[in-house]
C-alpha cells in the first residue's frame, strides 16, 4: 500500500510517494518537473517507483495541464482524486465567499499548517505565506477558521511585468540591499520588500483581529529566497502541501480520523 501526493502549480509539478495515506506516513520518493516536462513522468521518474494504491492531488494550472497529468497517471491502475476547496475539511473552516473558488493549493497548504500547529499543541492564529509563481498570504484564526488572504505576483512575474512595461528595465537579478544603488539590486530588493511588507501587514491585521501574536509559516518553491528578508519571525516548511494532502488522505482513505 502506498500513496502518491501531487501538487501542480503554475510553474512546476511536485510529487511525493509515501508508504501509506496517513499523517505519520514515511516518505519513499519525491521529485519535481517543470510543467513543460510533464510528458516525461510515466517513462521517467514514475517508471522507477512502486505503483501507488491511492493518488491525491491539487492542481491550479488549469484543465489542459490536469489532463496531461492524468495521462501520465494511466501508467498505473489507479483513479486519482483531486482536492476541491470546500466549506470545511480536516479541521479547517473556509471563510471564502465562494469556498470552491479558493485555489486548492492554498486550501491544502492551510490544512497542512493547521495540522502542524495542532500536532505541537499550539492554538495560535496563523499567517501562511506561499511563495510560488504567485504569492499568497493567508490568515487563519486560533479556532481554525480561514479568515481571508491576499494574492500578489511572485518574483518572476513582478520582474517580467516591469521589463515588459518599461523601456529601461532589462537587467539580471541582483541582490537584496537595504539601500539599492543599481538597477538590478533595486528590482530584486523591490520584489522582496513587496512580499515581506505584505506578510508584515497581514500579521498586523491578524494580531489586531485576534489579540494574539500569530505564528508565521512559509512554504513554496521560492520560500528559501524570501526567508532571509522576512521582517517577521517565520518558519520555512517545504513540505506543507504534502502534509496537507496526507491529512486529507488520512481522513478520506485512512482508518482513523484525525483532530
Ligand atoms: N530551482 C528552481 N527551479 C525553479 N524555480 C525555482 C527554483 N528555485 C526557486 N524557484 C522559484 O520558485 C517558483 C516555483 O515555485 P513552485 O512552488 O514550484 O511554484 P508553483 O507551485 O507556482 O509551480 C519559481 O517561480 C521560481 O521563482
Ligand atoms: C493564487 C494561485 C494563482 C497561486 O498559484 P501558484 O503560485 O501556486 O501557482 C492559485 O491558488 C489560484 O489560481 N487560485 C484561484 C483563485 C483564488 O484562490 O482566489
Ligand atoms: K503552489
Amino acid at each position: 500500500m502506498s500513496f502518491l501526493a501531487i501538487d501542480v502549480g503554475n510553474t512546476r509539478l511536485k510529487w511525493a510517494l509515501y508508504d501509506k495515506p496517513a499523517v505519520d506516513a514515511r516518505l519513499l520518493a519525491h521529485g519535481v518537473q517543470f510543467l513543460e516536462n510533464i510528458e516525461t513522468l510515466a517513462e521517467g521518474d514514475w517508471s522507477r517507483i512502486a505503483a501507488p494504491t491511492q493518488v491525491l492531488g491539487c492542481v491550479v494550472a488549469g484543465e489542459a495541464v490536469k489532463r496531461r497529468v492524468i495521462e501520465q497517471l494511466e501508467l498505473w491502475d489507479v483513479t486519482p482524486q483531486w482536492v476541491v476547496s470546500s466549506a470545511a475539511e480536516a479541521g479547517l473552516v473556509n471563510g471564502y465567499d465562494h469556498p470552491s473558488r479558493l485555489g486548492s493549493d492554498r486550501w491544502v497548504a492551510m490544512i497542512g499548517a493547521r495540522q502542524r500547529l495542532i500536532a505541537r499543541g499550539q492554538r495560535s492564529p496563523c499567517v501562511l505565506v506561499m511563495v510560488g509563481t504567485a504569492v499568497t498570504v493567508e490568515a487563519i484564526d486560533a479556532d481554525g477558521r480561514f479568515l481571508g488572504g491576499i494574492i500578489l505576483p511572485g518574483h518572476g512575474i513582478m520582474l517580467r511585468a516591469l521589463e515588459s512595461g518599461t523601456a529601461g528595465l532589462h537587467v539580471p537579478t541582483g541582490e537584496v540591499r537595504d539601500f539599492p544603488t543599481n538597477t538590478s539590486d533595486a528590482l530584486t530588493s523591490g520584489g522582496t520588500f513587496a512580499i515581506a511588507g505584505a506578510v508584515q501587514r497581514m500579521v498586523d491585521n491578524l494580531r489586531h483581529h485576534s489579540g494574539q501574536e500569530p505564528t508565521c509559516i512559509m512554504t513554496g518553491g521560492a520560500g528559501w529566497k524570501m526567508a532571509p528578508s522576512m521582517t517577521v519571525k517565520s518558519e520555512l516548511v517545504e513540505s506543507l502541501i504534502f502534509d496537507g494532502l496526507l491529512a486529507i488522505a488520512h481522513h478520506r482513505f485512512g482508518a482513523v480520523p484525525v483532530a
